[in-house]
């Protein structure tokens, strides 16, 4: 694959390759055969972030091609949402002429959203001043008036400038209701927008009988909480991202939900305060003896859960999984499996045309 070419002809014969991958791996598990969720075969990322090449007069987005290392002039990007495909040669016409813009800009990220809006971040090696602050302002009014719902941020060394808001709002449907995620510039969002409504409606419906409370680790934005809260007493949810956690602050409100309560804490952290290894200030206040958490969430990066958390999910009768990396899900199932089923296995195509699988179980208690 390059960058600018997708080879969709080849779509369906990956996705059987991953669906037997993931298939041969779970196999020591008992699992199901896994219900599997295809992603767009294009536009489908709505976050990218390029390289800047600058020759001579002109300057373009590049990327580096992960085996020979080289470098790939990237005109239009088709994995990347439609929106992105716009601002790419917007920005650069933007950029190219104005010496307070151009100079020592070494990297443009991208994020965006399917109700069309847009937050582009701008990277220097250099200090960011008054004169390009201006120069900024005057390019993002220039998009706007081109019709992009953009906000343009400056980042240096430990300088970050946002002209206006470092944030965007999603809209989703989910499961019939239409729900807002607030998005951080430089935060975790899942990149695949209609994968991530699959993993959402997905994981609705495993819960759909859930009786009792939620407990949640990893919760990003609320992406997950909020969605489910449908389908318990009360969520309860920890981030360690403080960004994050103050999206998700603002998604419980905007979404007018009011069983939803958001802790700042690490998981591992968490763990040892429901171990009763330590207090912690920061559950001050809340009765954690007051739940009555019957199912666990968790969606953790790529490491996967540390020993304790995993000891600490399995006291739960039920367990919703999901993993951007199978390898490490299934090292946590080693301990897992000794004390759960796992009911469901799913795979959503998060990342088409690469090796990387995010998958889902469903683990219940034997
Ligand atoms: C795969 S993301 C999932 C986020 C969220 N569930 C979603 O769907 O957007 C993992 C999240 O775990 C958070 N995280 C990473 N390490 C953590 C830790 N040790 N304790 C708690 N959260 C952590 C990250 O900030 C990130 O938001």
């Amino acid at each position: 694959m390059t960058p600018e070419h997708l080879p969709t002809e080849r779509y369906d014969a990956q996705l059987a390759e991953k669906v037997a991958r993931l298939q041969s791996m779970m196999a020591p598990f008992a699992a199901p055969a896994p219900e599997v969720f295809r992603s767009p075969v294009s536009h489908y990322r709505m976050r990218a972030e390029f390289r800047i090449w600058h020759d001579e007069d002109d300057l373009y987005h590049i990327m580096f091609d992960q085996q020979t290392k080289q470098r790939i002039r990237v005109n239009s990007f088709p994995a990347a949402s439609e929106l992105i495909n716009a601002l790419m040669p917007a920005m650069l016409d933007g950029v190219r002429d104005i010496p307070a813009l151009r100079h020592k800009l070494f990297q443009m990220d991208y994020l965006t959203t399917i109700s069309n809006q847009a937050v582009v971040s701008l990277l220097y090696h250099r200090k960011l001043d008054a004169e390009w602050q201006q120069h900024a302002e005057a390019l993002r009014d220039k998009l706007r008036a081109q019709g992009f719902n953009v906000h343009l941020i400056g980042r240096a060394t430990k300088t970050k400038i946002e002209l206006d808001q470092d944030f965007i709002d999603e809209r989703l449907t989910v499961a019939g209701k239409e729900m807002i995620y607030r998005q951080v510039e430089n935060s975790f969002t899942q990149p695949n927008a209609a994968m991530n409504v699959h993993m959402l409606e997905w994981a609705l419906d495993a819960t759909q009988d859930s009786t009792g409370d939620l407990l949640e680790l990893y919760c990003g934005n609320g992406n997950f909480s909020l969605a489910l809260a449908r389908n318990f007493n009360r969520v309860l949810a920890t981030e360690i991202a403080k960004p994050s956690v103050a999206a998700a602050q603002y998604n419980i409100a905007a979404n007018e939900i009011e069983n939803v309560q958001i802790i700042r804490m690490a998981a591992e952290d968490f763990t040892q305060a429901m171990n009763g290894v330590r207090e912690f200030n920061r559950l001050k206040g809340i009765d954690l003896k007051s739940y009555q958490c019957e199912t666990i969430f968790v969606d953790p990066p790529r490491s996967g859960l540390d020993a304790d958390t995993v000891k600490m999910v399995q006291a739960y009768p039920r367990i919703l999984y999901i993993s951007c990396n199978p390898q490490t899900l299934c090292e946590n199932l080693e301990t897992l499996s000794e004390t759960h089923n796992v009911s469901r296995l799913a795979l959503f195509d998060q990342f088409p045309y690469t090796h990387h699988m995010e998958c889902g179980v469903w683990l219940t208690r034997k």
